[in-house]
């Protein structure tokens, strides 16, 4: 299996799991065989097949059981070339043809224009473009909205300017996912992103966010409903897939 991820800290994580592993020698709790991790959701001692099955399963049910997608519907997933929407890449493709779902999928990059950062998680991109067999439609801040994120920055000076990024961000995966005619658009938000936000939103006293920010699908009376295939995915477990 082949996930190019552009974190360098993920490889540290899997160094310490490598030397949890030659640690102890014990058993996959699955299938008796050689346990290669211990598995962060359930502290399981697993070996790697039965953790990459568990794992792959386990987001299976979540979009059965939550009813995700319809047979035929053409899905976007938002890649940004960070390792939960590279993941997410890799594995709705796995389970679109392992479970015929019979989804037609695009990749949809927003290009922010913020050199040094979107410029090489970019190139990711590109690379899972080839490897996985799926379409991709990058979109950028400039052609949308005529100014990159550095022009902007360099006029309105740093501060606030993580809120503009992200308002025009989710705009640009909204005019993207249109151009692509996409019935839904997926991104990589995990368990921990969304614990993260619950807690942002008690600590504001945003009850109308706090209220919405658990929910797997959002924006359906909008024009692309979006869903978080990974919202019980833990964010250890998107690390240690890909290196396993
Ligand atoms: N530039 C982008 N283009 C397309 N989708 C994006 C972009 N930035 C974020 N997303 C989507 O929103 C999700 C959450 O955004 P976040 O800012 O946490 O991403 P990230 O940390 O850059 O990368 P990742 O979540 O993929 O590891 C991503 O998983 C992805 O699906």
């Amino acid at each position: 299996m082949i996930i190019h991820i552009s974190l360098v800290e993920s490889r540290t994580e899997v160094k310490s799991m490598e030397q949890e592993r030659e640690r102890n020698g014990r058993l996959c709790c699955l299938c008796s065989g050689r346990a290669a991790l211990r598995r962060p959701k359930t502290l399981q001692q697993l070996c790697r097949e039965c953790f990459f099955r568990v794992f792959e399963d386990e987001i299976h049910q979540v979009i059965v059981s939550n009813g995700l997608f319809t047979r035929g519907e053409r899905v976007a997933i938002g890649a940004s070339g960070g390792k939960d929407s590279t993941v997410l890449a890799y594995v709705l493709a796995k389970l679109n043809q392992t479970h015929d779902y019979g989804l037609h999928l695009f990749l949809l990059s927003v290009d922010e224009g913020i050199t040094g950062y979107r410029d090489d998680s970019l190139e990711t991109v590109h690379r899972n473009q080839i490897q996985y067999g799926l379409p991709l439609k990058v979109v950028s801040y400039k052609d949308l909205y005529g100014w990159t994120m550095d022009e902007i920055v360099a006029t309105i000076g740093k501060k606030n300017n993580c809120t503009f990024c992200g308002v025009f961000r989710r705009q640009a995966l909204d005019r993207g996912a249109a151009l692509l005619k996409v019935d839904k658009l997926v991104t990589g938000h995990n368990a921990d992103d969304i614990a993260e936000t619950v807690l942002l939103n008690i600590l504001r006293g945003d009850i109308a966010r706090l209220s919405r920010c658990t929910s797997i699908t959002t924006g359906e009376d909008g024009p692309i409903p979006r869903c978080k295939p990974f919202k019980y995915t833990y964010e250890k477990e998107i690390v240690i897939y890909p290196f396993n």
